[in-house]
């Protein structure tokens, strides 16, 4: 079972979350978990192995990515935009690390269209569509219907995001039939505020599932 724990912001969090697979750092600035790249790099020094660092970009270009990457080692970009499979074909063959596309899940359709993405993307994360209005495309604490990957084959390794917590995030993972799982509204006292014993206690029920 795999556990990223997303929205990183400060050591408190990065010490809570060194267990878990994967720590995301937001660079899309109209997100209350959005950090600088400096700040990023100043929270990664604390990192020995561990966890893959993940930077998350929204529709993000070229500049902003070799920017971000001049200041911060990262290990995985995660794409949550409205990225095409060309864009993230291009980044992958630019910038040379794994892409993990987000993809909003409504319906068995929109699971189609993961196969266009397929040749060039190393992972997915499936996460809940935006609600409507909603300032982000993403971190909005909304769960998708967990039953519409039940018994399916994701044709790549794959993340379930949207809405998970503590304490339904063993029942997500059976429904959902997820070999791993993403969160950061449901560790969180407060929009955009990490809380290190919800962290602790994503990541313990998660392994358990
Ligand atoms: O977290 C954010 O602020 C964010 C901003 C823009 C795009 C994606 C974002 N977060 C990602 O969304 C999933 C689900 O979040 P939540 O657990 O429902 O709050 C999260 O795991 C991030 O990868």
């Amino acid at each position: 079972m795999q556990v990223k724990i997303c929205g990183i912001t400060d050591a408190a969090a990065m010490q809570a979350a060194a267990d878990a697979d994967f720590l995301g750092f937001v660079f899309f600035p109209p997100s209350p978990r959005a950090v600088t790249p400096a700040r990023a790099a100043e929270l990664s020094a604390s990192l020995a192995g561990g966890p893959q660092r993940v930077g998350l970009f929204v529709d993000a270009t070229d500049d902003q990515l070799a920017e971000t990457l001049a200041a911060v080692p990262l290990d995985v970009l995660q794409l949550h935009g409205e990225e095409t499979p060309d864009r993230c074909a291009a980044v992958r063959a630019r910038f040379g690390l794994p892409v993990m596309k987000a993809l909003g899940i409504a319906s068995a359709a929109d699971l189609e269209g993961l196969a266009a993405y397929v040749p060039h993307v190393d992972r997915f994360l499936l996460d809940a569509k935006a609600p409507p209005g909603a300032p982000l495309p993403g971190g909005n604490a909304a769960p998708f219907d967990w039953t519409l990957t039940a018994g399916r084959t994701i044709p790549r390794p794959w993340l379930l995001a949207g809405g998970l917590t503590p304490g339904n995030v063993a029942e997500a993972i059976r429904v959902a039939g997820a070999p791993g799982v993403d969160v950061s509204s449901g560790v969180e006292v407060s929009r955009g505020v990490k809380d290190p014993d919800r962290i602790a206690a994503f990541i313990a029920a998660a392994r358990g599932a």
